[in-house]
């Protein structure tokens, strides 16, 4: 990934595709995700979104929203708090979620309709929707809630 402000434009520009996870946050790769998601509407290059612990941290919040305002993502990806949080509600416990993905369906459908876009909702069942249809996956381990990452780690 090419978090540098100075690159992040020029590498979304080439790229087929630009994972944006705002994973650790700071004012300089803030600046690179801007500069991305311009190149990235310029382009028409596509770009995921992992709006790691929104809701639960402000500041990434406002930054999250702000992304997904500017140039609508083709993916968005998080767990069912990130989802609810991003889309205006309370987020989980940091990076880990509180709520199941079945209870912040009709979030994550509004969500998708509202920006065009995909919404996947990551937990023991994942649910992947574009406002109209439903994907469920079972096909995790709980095991993997004990590694921080996993999320991050399987963006679709
Ligand atoms: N309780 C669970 N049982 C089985 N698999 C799970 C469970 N929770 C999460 N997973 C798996 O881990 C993946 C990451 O989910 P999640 O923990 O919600 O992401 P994040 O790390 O972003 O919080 C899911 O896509 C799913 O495959
Ligand atoms: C991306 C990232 N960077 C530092 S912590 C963190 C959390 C993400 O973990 P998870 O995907 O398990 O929510």
């Amino acid at each position: 990934m090419v978090d540098n402000p100075d690159e992040a434009g020029v590498f979304a520009r080439v790229a087929s595709a630009v994972l944006i996870n705002m994973g650790t946050p700071q004012a300089a790769t803030v600046a690179a995700m801007h500069a991305a998601v311009e190149a990235c509407a310029a382009a028409g290059t596509p770009w995921v979104l992992d709006p790691v612990a929104a809701g639960g941290l402000p500041w990434r919040t406002e930054i999250a929203r702000t992304l997904v305002a500017e140039h609508a993502p083709a993916i968005i990806r998080g767990n069912a708090s990130e989802i609810a949080g991003l889309a205006g509600g309370s987020g989980g416990r940091g990076v880990d979620s509180t709520d199941s993905p079945e209870a912040v369906l009709d979030i994550a459908r509004a969500l998708a309709t509202e920006h065009g876009c995909v919404v996947a909702v990551s937990g023991p069942v994942d649910h992947l929707t574009d406002g109209d249809r439903l994907v469920r996956l079972a096909n995790g381990h709980a095991l993997m809630t004990q590694v921080t990452g996993v999320g991050c780690s399987s963006v679709p």
